[in-house]
């Protein structure tokens, strides 16, 4: 069987939809599905001198040829200049990811997204924070979990796109026993970790020290961890709350599996020092398969040829091994 990949290239100023159609240059067996702007991949494409060919999607999952996509056709309504996102082409990208997600849905398929500039969509009025958040509540409401991971590394986080000054009051015992959860249940079923080790980092400097630097350790943490361990007995391992600041040495990354961050710059930094332009954004918790890219929509490059696609690439490979086999080889 073919494994349907639905892909939303993001941001049409950015690196996205140039990132697509280099992948596209490399055949698959997946059928690539790219959910956008037709006249926008093949302007770029003849932009950058590459070449494209579009066909239209039918509903039937066959394999990709070179420099080919399977198309399902959407319209943006204002033309881009590279490296100028407009606003007015905002309710364009929602559309885009609500249709790959749908279909993602009805065809037991996996959306791969590209990046989106979320100012841009808030520009034009639409409250946006994230794919994450977005693709979660279109999908029934559920709280998602991000994870973003390289080779063995992962780190999921508590806590999504919110400012610094909110994050110490989301993190409640609700809140942190349903992230766990999740955590623990996908890093078995998708990841093919068999009793998985997670390590928890604290959320204030050295993991409060002993309440004298904030007391959400042992207020919250420390109790969610209690109950977790209660809850998984022998199938899991939960270590914690560990001072965040020495959670990623190479030692204690050698005794787990993942680490759960309380926050997306308290984890993510680390994974993007390891794991820049090689790793993959997936979302825990969905009723879909979600992956993506580890970088932004870089408008600094857009247009200029020179994006690289690698974490495109490991993204896509990985919405196609959890989409034919249900889950990803330990390791
Ligand atoms: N998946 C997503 O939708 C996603 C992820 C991260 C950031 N963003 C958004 O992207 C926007 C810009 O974010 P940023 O500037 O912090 O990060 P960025 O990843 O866009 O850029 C950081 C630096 O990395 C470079 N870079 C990024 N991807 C590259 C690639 N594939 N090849 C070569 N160089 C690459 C850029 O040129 C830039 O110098 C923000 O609006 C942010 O919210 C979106
Ligand atoms: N937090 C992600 C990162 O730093 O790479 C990024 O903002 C994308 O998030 P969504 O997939 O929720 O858009």
């Amino acid at each position: 069987m073919n494994p349907l990949i639905l892909h939303t290239p993001g941001e049409p100023a950015g690196i996205g939809p140039e990132l697509l159609i280099k992948l596209a240059a490399q055949p698959s067996a997946a059928c690539r599905v790219a959910v956008a702007d037709g006249a926008l991949l093949e302007r770029t494409a003849k932009h950058l001198g590459l070449s494209l060919t579009l066909r239209r999607f039918d509903g039937v999952a066959q394999a990709t040829p070179a420099n080919t996509l399977w198309h399902l056709p959407q319209t943006m309504p204002q033309p881009v200049t590279f490296g100028l996102p407009s606003p007015d082409n905002a309710a364009y990208l929602l559309a885009c990811l609500r249709c790959a997600a749908d279909q993602a849905r009805v065809s037991q398929a996996a959306m791969v997204t590209g990046p989106l500039n979320k100012a841009v969509i808030n520009q034009a009025g639409i409250a946006f924070t994230g794919h994450t958040e977005f693709i979660a509540a279109h999908c029934g409401g559920m709280t998602p979990v991000m994870m973003l991971t390289a080779g063995t590394l992962r780190v999921a986080l508590a806590t999504t796109h919110m400012p610094l000054r909110a994050v110490a009051d989301a993190i409640t015992p609700e809140s942190l026993a349903h992230v766990m959860q999740v955590l623990e249940h996908e890093l078995r079923e998708r990841f093919g970790i068999h009793k998985p080790r997670i390590q928890v980092c604290g959320l204030n400097p050295h993991a409060g020290e002993g309440g004298h630097l904030g007391d959400e350790e042992q207020r919250v943490i420390e109790p969610a961890l209690t109950q977790q361990r209660a809850r998984s007995g022998e199938a899991a391992q939960w270590l914690g709350p560990v001072p965040a600041d020495t959670a990623f040495t190479r030692e204690r990354l050698a005794q787990c599996d993942a680490v759960l961050a309380m926050y997306h710059d308290q984890g993510l930094p680390t994974l993007k020092h390891a794991g820049f332009g090689q790793a993959v954004n997936v979302t825990l918790g969905l009723p879909i398969i979600r992956t993506s890219v580890d970088h932004g929509t870089a408008l600094d490059i857009a247009g200029k040829g020179t994006a690289d696609v690698g974490s495109l690439r490991a993204a896509e490979n990985m919405a196609i091994t959890l989409a034919t086999q249900g889950k990803l080889t330990h390791g």
